[in-house]
């Protein structure tokens, strides 16, 4: 079925380039109870079903976000780093291109807090190296 098709240059198979699965949605999304539970977080994608009963955070809500995007649920309760260093062994792939939403913030720069903070210190800055603009 799914051939590695060795794309690229004249490959002898050097090179170190990793391979990485990609999952549809729709395949993520069949892996929704607590036999075998999948999650999206930042367009990569964690089979969690042996952390189900260690969560500190409980099943449930895990339970809630099986089979699809828990990357704001994620972030909304603030996760610790070993949170984050955690996920690592859960990963088992990325979504597929095809079925990737751009992340908040990464369009329209104009609707980006980050970065209209970003101009706004820039403006002070000018401010005060150039009082004579004030
Ligand atoms: C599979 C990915 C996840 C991992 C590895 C993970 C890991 C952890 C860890 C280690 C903690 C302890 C506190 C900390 O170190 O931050 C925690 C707490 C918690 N997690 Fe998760 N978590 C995951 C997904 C989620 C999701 C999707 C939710 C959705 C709501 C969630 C909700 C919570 C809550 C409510 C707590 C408890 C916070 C508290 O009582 O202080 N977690 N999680």
């Amino acid at each position: 079925m799914a051939s590695t098709g060795a794309s690229g240059s004249d490959g002898k198979g050097q090179g170190v380039a990793k391979s990485v699965t990609y999952y549809r949605l729709e395949e993520v999304a069949k892996r929704n109870s607590s036999k075998e539970i999948w999650l999206v977080i930042h367009g990569r994608v964690y089979d969690i079903t042996p952390f189900l009963n260690e969560h500190p955070g409980g099943e449930e809500v895990l339970l809630e976000q099986a089979g699809a995007d828990a990357s704001e649920s994620f972030e909304d309760v603030g996760h610790s780093i070993d949170a984050r260093e955690m996920l690592k062994q859960y990963y088992i792939g990325d979504v597929h291109p095809n079925d990737l939403k751009p992340e908040s913030g990464s369009k329209d720069p104009s609707k980006n807090d980050t970065c209209k903070r970003f101009m706004l210190s820039t403006e002070l800055s000018a401010m005060n190296l150039f009082p004579e603009l004030q």
